[in-house]
């Protein structure tokens, strides 16, 4: 058992056109050592006697410790059957029809590296809107269990995977859970409801009666009558609409409108003393309320590729919720994204984040818990924990809000989106903007355009940011994948190649290439739908579905045959290769 790392150097590697000699590991030499007990470099001259070129290369190997052993890789065990519009067999290659089209007519270096999750909701639950998502880009379709039943998000799950396999698209799903913290009722239907100011509201935990009578607030949390003081102030959504609080009668609390405005279904409340966030007994809500638990069962049930739990405040959530679903889904893969938008959540970030799948900097509800001007230091910072953890993230809320109103979003919003991008976020989300706005592909081709852009003029510039990426694998053998990652994605800079090929079975090693944030997109072929859905979250990868052997050589030639019967790439196309299949690196042009 070996790792072998092959840095094939011929001296027509740039010459288009060109086939390569085939590569030899037969005449191998030491040169140096890396690691005495473990690794040593061995470089060889290729014998090959139908090449012209001479092929001087440095293959590296394990010197048969079994560190970092290689897996029996059956792609049969991981194949689901497949659809009839879209057969999966062995001689074919699962990509996403917008990524075939875009890269067919503007070739790798215009391929969008930042993804998309779209909050659906009523405005684009039908089959039609989810299609024109899916055709702008969509790649993860976010439900929102705040809000609609059980029976409109399984309709909208069904729709998402007939879109797939009718359509060749690879949209995942997040299932985002409600959480505890205290909100609002359902106003009765409403589809919102208008304070103005100095109006006397009333909020209380008691059911009114339908319709709901005027100026009245069902509220969920059934400590809020006790909790609350008079002199409080109690803000809606983080503040866009605001009240005092005058009177307490009962389970009844009678606040004045201070900051008119307009107020959404469930939307969340959070009440202020000296200026200071009151957390009295509901600090000590469930971070998964019962309610929680039979839509995380929901989700098993339905196979989602990710849960986001809303309001995290421990790692403990986490493992607990991660060990739940491991016992009772088949294969476990599904991804639980840590939703940050608590005061609690900030002050165990790095444990939060290295017990996640994945984190989302829910500016929403964190708006709402830590002052307003704290919210982009915040998000900056935990961009950067979850790069260095290697766990995708993603910024949410408000990006665009004024697009649900308006075709055209604001400068300041085209901004904050250009930030996110430049921070090298995994991926932006649309919520009411795709949920219930009138502009959802408006929107979505905002977000598109303004990432590919910022991500050009980022590549032109040359602006590669001094991030440290510290070690975050355990095993010898993680460390090795690191290695080969991040020495991939630095030549790949350097020699300004075409893209980055990755064959991985779990997907890790795609992670990995992906936190490095290479110029060039990467390809990742993997055997699995699933593995291909959960990579669509991440930066630059494209994901392809492909069966393939642990022989790199004939995995190369098939996917290089694929794809260029495809149109999506060419002869002389500059590729380096690295798998978790043989741990290794290949750089070579397309023959
Ligand atoms: N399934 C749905 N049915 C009806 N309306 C929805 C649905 N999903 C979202 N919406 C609407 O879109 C708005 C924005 O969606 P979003 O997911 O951001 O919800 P939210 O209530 O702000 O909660 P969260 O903090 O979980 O994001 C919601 O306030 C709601 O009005
Ligand atoms: C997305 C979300 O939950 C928030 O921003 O609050
Ligand atoms: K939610
Ligand atoms: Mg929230």
């Amino acid at each position: 058992m070996s790792h072998s790392l092959h840095f094939f150097t011929p001296s027509n590697l740039t010459a288009p056109k060109q086939s390569l000699p085939k590569p030899s590991y037969n005449r191998w030499f030491p040169v140096t050592s890396l690691s005495p007990k473990l690794i040593s470099i061995k470089a060889s001259t290729s014998a090959d006697p139908n090449s012209s070129t001479t092929s001087p290369r440095v293959l590296i190997s394990d010197n048969g410790t079994g560190a970092g052993e290689i897996l029996s890789f059956t792609p049969q065990e991981y194949d689901t059957p497949p659809s009839q519009s879209f057969l999966s067999d062995s001689s074919s290659i699962d990509v996403d029809a917008v990524t075939e089209v875009e890269l067919k007519e503007n070739g790798f270096r215009s391929t969008r590296r930042t993804k998309m999750v779209c909050t659906i909701g009523p405005a684009t639950c039908g089959f039609e809107e989810l299609e024109a998502l899916a055709v702008g880009g969509m790649n993860v379709a976010r439900i929102n269990m705040c809000h609609g039943t059980r029976e409109w998000h399984k309709r909208v799950i069904e729709r998402v995977r007939r879109l797939n396999e009718e359509k060749g698209f690879a949209v995942a799903i997040m299932m985002d859970t409600e959480g505890s913290e205290i909100h609002m009722g359902d106003l009765g239907g409403a589809s919102s409801a208008k304070a103005e100011d100095g109006e006397i509201w009333t909020f209380s935990v008691r059911a009114f009666d339908l319709p709901r009578p005027e100026r009245t607030i069902n509220v969920n949390y059934d400590g809020f009558a006790e909790d609350v003081k008079v002199g409080d102030e109690l803000l809606v959504d983080g503040g866009m609409v605001r009240f005092d609080v005058i009177e307490k009668i009962g389970p009844d609390v009678k606040c004045r409108c201070t900051d008119p405005g307009l107020m959404l279904p469930r939307a969340n409340l959070t009440f202020w003393r000296d200026g200071c966030l009151v957390r009295e007994r509901n600090a000590m809500l469930p971070t998964i309320s019962s309610k929680d638990w039979l839509d995380i069962d929901f989700g098993i049930a339905e196979d989602v590729d990710f849960i986001a739990i809303s309001f995290v405040k421990s790692a403990e959530v986490i493992n607990h919720l991660k060990s739940y679903i491991a016992a009772r889904s088949r294969d476990s893969d599904i991804a639980v994204i840590a939703k940050i938008e608590s005061i609690d959540s900030l002050k165990n970030l790095e444990e939060i984040i290295q017990a996640s799948d994945g984190a989302m900097v829910a500016r929403g509800d964190l708006g709402a818990q830590i002052p307003l001007e704290q919210v982009p230091s915040a998000q900056q910072k935990i961009v950067q924990i979850c790069r260095q953890l290697n766990k995708p993230v993603i910024v949410a809320s408000q990006l665009l809000e004024s697009m649900i109103e308006y075709p055209t979003p604001t400068r300041a919003e085209v901004a904050d989106v250009s930030e996110a991008v430049r921070q090298r976020a995994d991926a932006l989300m649309l919520s009411g903007e795709s949920a219930m706005g009138q502009y959802p592909d408006k929107a979505l081709a905002v977000l598109r355009s303004v990432s590919v852009r910022i991500e050009k003029w980022w590549r032109e510039e040359k602006r590669y940011e001094a991030m440290e990426l510290p070690a975050v694998g355990s095993s010898f053998s993680d460390s090795i994948s690191e290695e080969i990652c991040s020495s991939a994605a630095k030549m790949a800079n350097n020699l300004g190649v075409d893209a980055l090929f990755v064959y991985t079975k779990t997907g890790h090693m795609a992670s990995l290439l992906s936190r490095c944030r290479p110029d060039c997109p990467i390809f990742a072929f993997t055997s699995t739908k699933s593995v291909r859905r959960r990579l669509n979250l991440q930066w630059g990868l494209i994901p392809f579905r492909v069966s393939f052997s642990d022989d790199m050589e004939s995995n190369l030639n098939k996917t290089f045959s694929l794809l260029k019967a495809r149109g999506m790439i060419k002869s002389g196309d500059l590729v380096i290769a690295v798998s978790d299949v043989l741990q290794s690196i290949q750089v070579m042009n397309v023959p």
